[in-house]
């Protein structure tokens, strides 16, 4: 936190001049300019394989359609006395889409912040990423962005790009709103800048907790496992289990997935610290456990997941059966896979539509209604020792 602290303090204080300096530093490369012109976008998705276009379009087509669900309808109730009494749903006017890029890229969370963004009517969506080695954020991350109807992208990362975006500098602009996921830099300034801007969650370094019985093949189990920890070095990857069997059989069928595993750095670090197989003497333990955690993806590799699902109270996202593998939340399954981790998942939840909106309470009272209530709220008034409260309504009853 003091090294995220030290950053945004520059990007307040320096704007541009240090998002150019730090992104030098951590990234290896001087972002001048720091937009990447709308027309390279265009051409990215222009030079994308076409079966990759075809996933791509997959993929936004199904988390289109899941995220049009959540449109909040707005709330007219009457109350007793004919008065109006209302909720508005409106969107945030800007919002700024991070995109991570440090250890691998990320097209599909370009689609998991756009999509949602697009859904809910923010007006401008100012998109920040990384650049790669070569100067630029990963192709198929512009491809995306031109696909998802993003057209302001600049090449900045870590927690100084969020500096940027909840404070504005001469070149990008201040947003209301930040969402999407990140590595520890990331998420900490995210942290940090909540109350100037929103967030939509502490989605840091990827969770997964995998409850298995009997039923569960330890190769399916391994490669779930493997496929979050793959992430980070700090992702953390966990096994309840009630089967002895399988239990005895993870570290052979991790091992024989890590060999020649191209991430096997990344992936053995994080099992090494932040992984864990626990033998539970019941499912029901192993909920209990799992709670306790509050994961980002909960796995329930289990006979009947939906009975136990019933029994979790905190997981960012919950993938139920054998034909499940988290891996498809994560690209198309239509729920957003930008989810709270770090036990945040007991008071947050996935990245939607609601991120990028807030609502405004509406009041209509009619003489009627005053009459019946005014003189409750006088007494309330005065017994806050406020007197112009109760003067606003007593002049008007008068
Ligand atoms: N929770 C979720 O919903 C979710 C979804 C997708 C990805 N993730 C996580 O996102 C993260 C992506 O991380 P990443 O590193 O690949 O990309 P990233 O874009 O989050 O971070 C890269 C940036 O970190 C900064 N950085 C790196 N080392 C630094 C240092 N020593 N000091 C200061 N800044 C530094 C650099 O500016 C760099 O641009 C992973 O942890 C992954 O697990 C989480
Ligand atoms: N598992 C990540 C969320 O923790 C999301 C992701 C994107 N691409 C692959 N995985
Ligand atoms: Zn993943």
């Amino acid at each position: 936190m003091a090294r995220v602290e030290e950053i945004l303090s520059r990007v307040q204080a320096e704007g541009d001049a240090a998002l150019m300096e730090l992104t030098e530093r951590f990234d290896g490369v001087r972002p001048d300019p720091l937009r990447i012109p709308p027309q390279r976008l265009a051409d990215a998705w222009q030079a994308t394989p076409a079966s990759l276009k075809d996933a791509l379009r997959l993929a936004h087509q199904r988390i289109l359609s899941f995220h049009q669900h959540q449109l909040p309808a707005d709330l007219a109730v009457t109350g007793p006395h004919g008065e109006l009494l209302g909720r508005r749903w409106r969107p945030v006017q800007r919002a700024g889409l991070y995109v991570p890029g440090g250890r691998a890229s990320y097209p599909s969370t370009v689609l998991m912040n756009a999509v949602p963004a697009r859904v809910a009517g923010v007006q401008r969506l100012v998109m920040v990423t990384p650049p790669g080695p070569g100067g630029e954020p990963h192709e198929t991350v512009l491809a995306a962005a031109h696909l998802a109807g993003v057209e302001e992208v600049y090449r900045v990362g870590g927690a100084q790009a969020i500096g940027a975006l909840a404070f504005g500098t001469a070149t990008i602009p201040r947003v209301d709103v930040i969402s999407g996921p990140g590595n520890l830099y990331v998420t900490l300034a995210k942290k940090a800048v909540y109350g100037r801007v929103a967030i939509d969650s502490l989605a840091g370094p990827s969770e997964v907790l995998v409850i298995a019985d009997h039923s569960a093949r330890a190769d399916q189990v391994a490669a779930d496992l493997l496929a979050q920890a793959e992430h980070d070095p700090l992702a953390a990857a966990i096994l309840l289990t009630t089967s002895p069997e399988l239990a005895a059989a993870m570290p052979a069928a991790l091992a024989a997935q890590l060999e020649n595993h191209p991430r096997a750095e990344i992936t053995r670090t994080a099992l090494n610290d932040w992984g864990l197989i626990v033998l539970c003497d019941s499912l029901g333990r192993a909920a209990q456990l799992s709670d306790c955690f509050a994961p980002e993806h909960l796995e329930l590799l289990v006979e009947d997941p939906e009975i136990l699902a019933e029994q979790i109270q905190h997981a960012g996202a919950i993938f139920m059966g054998p034909y499940t593998p988290e891996a498809v939340g994560d690209y198309l399954a239509g729920p957003n896979h930008t989810l709270p981790t770090a036990g945040t998942a007991r008071f947050a939840g996935a990245l939607s539509v609601e991120t990028f909106m807030r609502h405004t309470s509406l009041i209509r009272f009619n003489r009627e209604a005053l009459e019946a209530t005014g003189s409750a709220v006088i007494t309330l008034a005065e017994s806050e020792g406020l007197h112009s409260h109760a003067e606003s309504v007593k002049r008007r009853l008068n």
